[in-house]
């Protein structure tokens, strides 16, 4: 998300406003998944230890990547940007070599910094994605293939990880419907799932993806005539589709409800009081 636009926080919260980002990353994720498809699966680079000792590293060539990707990003400053999570533990990142830039404040932080799933996205897409998206085989491209991984894995995480400031838009649009079931002895997290839940927002999406993967997957003639407009001859589409169904979709409203689970943690009783007045 563009946070420096100047926009106010109100506008950058509106939910039409997070769901355009949310189409816009369908794009650099179905794009990403495209690009790893080229290597063969490399099953060796998601073996933890297999290049021990070439790294003296005992994660996987993936996690190296990642873990040095990141360390150079946050050099950047790529991650005091709110919509960023790193899948590296802060206190292993260096400080940004530029001044940090300052955005408004969206997220609430005492939920957002209890919140998250970087260890499922890299489980799920290591274990079940690169499977199906790459043929068995081992071609060598052990760097390609984690260059492109790492890509997929940080656009999954921003995409997933935005369900904290879907959370918060659906929040303070109706703090009253959401305040029981926090506070309820445990949280009641079914309740808040059926409050952020919308069947047809999800059902819009898993047609949209179709589409694209297929038009960004087809295949053109040198003339520019499209010859092919399945998309298979790039990647197999429903492995797109199939991903959001059962893993990032799913994933985002576990981000979601945990968010809102600790949204009143800290949280003055005034306050709470003063949002269940609002329901009149
Ligand atoms: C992200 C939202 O919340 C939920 C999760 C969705 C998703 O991950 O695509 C879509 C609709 C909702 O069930 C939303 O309402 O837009």
């Amino acid at each position: 998300m563009n946070f420096t636009t100047g926009a106010k926080a109100s506008e950058l919260l509106s939910l039409d406003h997070i769901r355009s980002q949310l189409i816009r990353l369908e794009d650099t994720i179905i794009f990403s998944l495209i690009e790893r498809a080229q290597f063969a699966r490399n099953a060796k680079i998601y073996e933890k230890g297999a290049f021990r000792d070439i790294i003296d590293f005992d994660g996987s060539w993936v996690e190296w990547f990642l873990l040095e990707t990141e360390i150079f990003h946050a050099k950047a400053r790529r991650f005091t940007s709110p919509d960023e999570f790193p899948f590296t533990p802060l206190e292993r990142l260096p400080q940004p070599v530029i001044p940090v830039m300052t955005f408004p404040r969206l997220l609430y932080p005492p939920a957002a910094s209890k919140v998250r799933v970087n260890d499922q996205i890299l489980r799920f897409y290591c274990g079940e994605i690169v499977p199906g998206i790459t043929s068995a085989a081992d071609d060598g491209n052990y760097g390609s293939a984690a260059t492109r991984d790492v890509e997929v894995l940080q656009a999954l995480s921003r995409r997933i990880h935005f369900g904290m400031f879907v959370a918060e838009s659906k929040f303070l649009s109706a703090p009253h419907d959401f305040i029981p079931h926090i506070l309820s002895t445990p949280p009641n997290g079914d309740a808040l799932a059926g409050l952020i839940t919308k069947p047809e927002v999800e059902a819009k999406l898993l047609v949209r993806l179709g589409n694209k993967a297929k038009i960004y997957g087809g295949e053109f003639d040198a003339d520019g005539k499209i010859i092919e407009t399945s998309g298979m001859g790039k990647i197999d589409v429903q492995k797109i589709v199939d991903m959001y169904r059962d893993h990032v979709i799913p994933l985002t409203k576990v981000v979601e409800v945990e968010y809102l689970v600790h949204r009143l943690d800290d949280v003055p009783q005034s306050q709470i009081d003063a949002w269940m007045q609002s329901r009149h």
